[in-house]
């Protein structure tokens, strides 16, 4: 039975990169999602096997990459232009290039002017967090005498370009991580919090206020801690809630560690001065903690999945 080829496209879908462009200690984000296909004279290698007019998805990876770096990220449009003219241009056998990007927004973290005077500068130029509406949880349970409300927020995606160390670790046979000076540090922060509020006759916390404070304390402790893990940031989220909230006596967070490697740009001639990222979305480190105020018994659940 005779077949015919139709309709063929091939290319890497899914290339994150990250570009921090530094003005200073002002810094700047782009946060993009690639995805390359290309068309053109590819009947050989469906046919026959032959790799002839085959350019490797791979090589359209590292193209992202090294144009990211080569030319920067101004806009979506601009980086894909850049990218569509450059393989149908390049590659005689390539007749079409379709650049399909995702863009994630990112906005700048707000300190308070009380803060902003304790670290000594107006504002944090370095520290992110992700547009769009973190999703706000709450459990509520009464047993006929006594209330529980545990609060929280799930999906609230913060970024800090600098600020950031890691190193100093264990080293045993299976260790290969370098250790890290510099680096991003980004989670994807899951939280609650459990208020000390028992019972109706006493007087009840204003839970919207709460919650915007809570949050704010929150999003201020990650931007201001210089960070030596993400275990010590979480430590110094917790600990400004309990301390500025009295009406919350336990946090517990669930943190992914959201890792960017840096992209190696030498093969390709170009230097990678911490700006060109690789955002790797698994697998994670998943960095779990509860703080308490002190003498208080831990009763929110270890595991928040269900909650
Ligand atoms: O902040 C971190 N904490 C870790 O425990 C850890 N482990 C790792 O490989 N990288 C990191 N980063």
């Amino acid at each position: 039975m005779p077949t015919i080829l139709g309709q063929n496209q091939y290319g890497k879908a899914e290339n994150r990169v990250v570009k921090i462009t530094r003005d200073g200690d002002t810094h700047h984000i782009k946060d993009l999602n690639v995805s390359v296909a290309l068309s053109g004279e590819m009947d050989e290698v469906h046919l026959t096997g032959s790799n002839a007019n085959v350019l490797p998805t791979d090589t359209t990876k590292n193209t992202v990459y090294a144009f990211a770096k080569e030319y920067g990220i101004e806009s979506a449009e601009q980086f894909g232009i850049h990218l569509a003219r450059h393989f149908v241009n390049s590659q005689d056998p390539i007749h079409q290039a379709r650049i399909r990007i995702e863009e994630y927004s990112w906005e700048r973290i707000e300190t308070s002017e009380a803060n902003s005077k304790f670290i000594g500068s107006d504002d944090v130029k370095h520290s992110f967090v992700r547009k769009g509406q973190e999703t706000r949880v709450s459990e509520i349970t009464y047993n006929g005498s006594e209330w529980q409300v545990i609060s929280g927020l799930k999906d609230l995606v913060v970024m800090n370009s600098t600020n950031s160390e890691f190193w100093g670790y264990i080293k045993d046979k299976y260790t290969t991580l370098q250790e890290a000076y510099d680096r991003i540090l980004a989670t994807q922060v899951s939280g609650r919090w459990r208020f000390n509020w028992t019972d109706d006759e006493q007087r009840m916390p204003n839970w919207e206020r709460s919650y915007e404070q809570t949050k704010k304390h929150m999003l201020e402790a990650f931007a201001e801690t210089y960070s030596l893990s993400l275990q010590q940031t979480l430590y110094q989220m917790g600990s400004r809630i309990i301390n500025n909230r009295a009406e919350i006596d336990e946090v517990r967070f669930s943190l992914p560690n959201k890792h960017h490697f840096l992209v190696d740009l030498e093969p390709f001639g170009l230097k990678n001065d911490n700006e060109v990222y690789f955002a790797a979305d698994r697998p994670y480190g998943l960095i779990e903690a509860t703080i308490l105020r002190d003498g208080v018994e831990p009763k929110i659940p270890v595991d928040m999945t269900n909650l």
